[in-house]
């Protein structure tokens, strides 16, 4: 093995709710009100961590964070006991309590921009916190999101951490979620592709109408330079606004990349051509062969990408050369979708085997397979630094399955976040996890 791919996952939280909070994710809106099933949740999350552990795939998983969160409570003016606080803002507005209290830190494909040592001029691996300047649920990550990944990249040697770029929405980043990276072999050099909605500063021709651009050319500028990339492996693309404003609210939603693939949709970017050129000539350069993989709007409409999540996939390289395709359940019900999937497994391409995942509890908020993990190609070194307790393997599976069992419930509505009880469970629990997982004192309330 010349270094590999590992995957993060996020773990839901117990306060997994449906709130209807990402205006321009149609699946949030749509679901807004559903009966939530935390405990379901948690564990559709972690059977697919571990089905893809025991296929030999490096995993790790990443905590959630504490919801609902009372410090930003406290920061609004609500106080007294927590328990004071809670009503407050409960009376107050119910939504604002809802955002509060989002389990949105499960989506960790936007809990930061990682870059691999390989491509970084100091030979460190590179992580720029998200800033999600976009939504009030989400912006409150990004402090916690800093604290999980120091605990558990931990060695300065090998790991460099960049906290997220200031909170203004000229300089919103959503992440990884809106980044690709062409390469041989995954220690190896290769090419790294940011995908953005607008520009930030300057007002562009091209941009939504109906639905925000939530990552800046700005901020995707400044995650590159942070990481210290090269100008002739770094490919700067705009998505195409008609996408966004069609319910791609990330570029994961409509775009997966492993290795030497991008696989995406004929609508995916503005300007494909040139892009797709680019990032030929440059990955050219380094003596790789780009393939991409085109999926026109023929055989499967932006429409059904977003209703099936085909894109939101995840590539994972084989030991036989090959690759394999994480899907959601819902692109298994799509007939349309499954057909194609069908095809593209029997074409003799680079992809010949699909695998099926039922992520619905996730899916329903908009969350699917890439959303809910963070890449992190790491060489053998690198991958040996990680911290320990954070990589699944049987027995951390069974005990968080039996952590999830214990502390989360299965029936979360918005009118059960005022419950100081709750409050009280999360607590009990995250206290417990960061002793499972061996992270330390990462939360603010255990300091
Ligand atoms: N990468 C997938 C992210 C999904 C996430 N959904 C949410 O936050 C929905 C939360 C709610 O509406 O309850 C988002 O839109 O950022």
């Amino acid at each position: 093995m010349s270094g590999c791919e590992a995957n993060f996952d996020g773990l839901v939280g117990p306060t997994h709710h449906y709130a209807g909070l990402s205006f321009g994710n149609e699946a949030s809106t749509r679901n807004q009100h559903a009966v939530a099933n935390p405990k379901l949740a948690a564990k559709q999350g972690l059977q697919k961590m571990k089905s893809l552990a025991d296929l030999g795939f490096a995993q790790g998983v990443l905590p959630p964070h504490e919801r609902p969160h009372l410090a930003t409570l406290r920061q609004m003016g609500f106080g007294g006991s927590d328990r004071e606080v809670l009503a407050q803002a409960q009376a107050y507005s119910p939504r604002l309590l809802s955002s509060l209290s989002s389990a949105s830190s499960m989506w960790v494909a936007n809990a930061a921009t990682v870059s691999p040592s390989a491509d970084s001029a100091d030979g460190r691996t590179h992580f720029t916190v998200a800033n999600l300047n976009n939504k009030l649920h989400r912006a409150i990550e990004a402090d916690t999101t800093s604290a999980i990944l120091r605990a558990t990249f931990k060695h300065d040697s090998h790991f460099c951490h960049h906290d997220a770029l200031p909170q203004v929405a000229a300089l919103g980043d959503e992440g990884a979620a809106n980044h690709n990276r062409l390469c041989g072999d995954h220690d190896q050099p290769g090419v790294q592709v940011f995908v953005y909605g607008r520009h930030g500063l300057l007002a562009g021709e091209h941009e939504p109408v109906r639905y925000p651009a939530r990552q800046t050319r700005l901020a995707s500028d400044a995650v590159a330079r942070l990481h210290q990339l090269s100008p002739a492996r770094t490919v700067f693309v705009q998505q195409n606004p008609e996408a966004i404003d069609r319910g791609v609210f990330h570029n994961d939603v409509i775009c997966v990349s492993n290795r030497q693939v991008l696989f995406h949709h004929q609508q995916a970017f503005l300007n494909a051509d040139l892009a797709l050129g680019e990032i030929r000539d440059k990955m050219a350069a380094l003596a790789l062969d780009f393939q991409p993989i085109v999926v026109p709007q023929s055989k499967v409409s932006i429409d059904d990408a977003v209703a099936t999540y085909l894109f939101n996939s995840q590539l994972l390289s084989k030991n036989d050369g090959k690759m394999m395709m994480v899907v959601p359940e819902e692109s298994r019900q799509h007939i349309g979708v499954w057909d194609y999937l069908c095809e593209l497994q029997e074409s003799g391409g680079p992809i010949d085997q699909i695998e099926v995942f039922d992520l619905r509890e996730s899916m329903r908020n908009g969350g699917g397979p890439a959303c809910l993990r963070l890449r992190v190609a790491l060489n053998r070194a690198e991958l040996s630094a990680v911290n320990d307790g954070s990589l699944m393997n049987d027995v951390l599976f069974t005990r968080l399955n039996q952590w999830v069992d214990r502390h989360y419930r299965d029936r979360m509505q918005a009118e059960d976040l005022a419950d100081p009880q709750l409050l009280t469970e999360v607590r009990y629990a995250l206290d417990e996890l960061t002793q499972i997982l061996g992270l330390g004192a990462i939360y603010p309330f255990q300091r």
